[in-house]
């Protein structure tokens, strides 16, 4: 399998470096957050700032948009704060992957690992079918764990996956070489 490389996505060069500024601006470290040795990329100084979420929310839309996206699956917790104003202003579906016990429908699963821990995902299992174009949506690619489970989810449903688009992609954990069939857009590398 080879890479997709996509390193400054689909959106134009002026919006992605507008997005880009905002996240240098409105992203704080937070050190040791979950554990020691972690440091914790925060996005609620983004979420606070209202032109600066817009600017970033803009640059994911662009790329959905561009990629031709009819569903947006947002991530939880905080893939669901970007994946919906996407989803909103491209005029797509949204798609929850949401963590274990939260769906009320019947589900489909799968754990994997990430920076700090372990975690399971679970999807509707008629969320999507064939003819889905989706486009997934998170604050951070990290180890690629989380978005390889992802993917994984929506393909066994049958749809599409366009790729992942991302804030921030921590470039040092090497995510991308864990999902070498996704294109990713990230408006930011760390
Ligand atoms: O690339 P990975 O190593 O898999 O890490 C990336 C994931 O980690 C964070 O989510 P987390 O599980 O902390 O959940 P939260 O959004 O509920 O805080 C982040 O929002 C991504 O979803
Ligand atoms: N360092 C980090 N900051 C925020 N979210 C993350 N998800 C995985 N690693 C992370």
């Amino acid at each position: 399998m080879t890479s997709i490389e996509t390193p400054r996505g689909v959106a134009g060069d002026a919006v992605l470096a507008a997005a880009a500024e905002a996240l240098r601006t409105h992203i704080r470290d937070i050190h040791d957050f979950p554990q020691p040795g972690v440091v914790f990329k925060d996005i609620t100084p983004l979420l606070a700032t209202p032109a600066a979420f817009s600017t970033v929310v803009g640059a994911l839309s662009d790329t959905a948009e561009q990629l031709g996206a009819t569903v947006v699956a947002g991530i939880e917790a905080r893939g669901f704060l970007l994946a919906a104003p996407v989803a909103d202003r491209i005029g797509a579906g949204i798609v929850p992957i949401r963590k274990q016990g939260k769906l009320p429908g019947r589900t489909v699963a799968e754990s994997y690992a990430l920076e700090y821990g372990t975690a399971t995902l679970e999807i509707h299992d008629d969320a999507v079918g064939p003819g889905d174009r989706v486009l997934i949506v998170d604050d951070v690619l990290a180890t690629g764990g989380t978005a390889a489970a992802a993917s994984n989810l929506l393909r066994h449903g049958g749809a599409e996956v366009l790729g992942l688009a991302v804030l921030m992609e921590l470039t040092f954990l090497a995510g991308r070489d864990r999902i070498p069939s996704l294109a990713v857009t990230a408006l930011l590398e760390i």
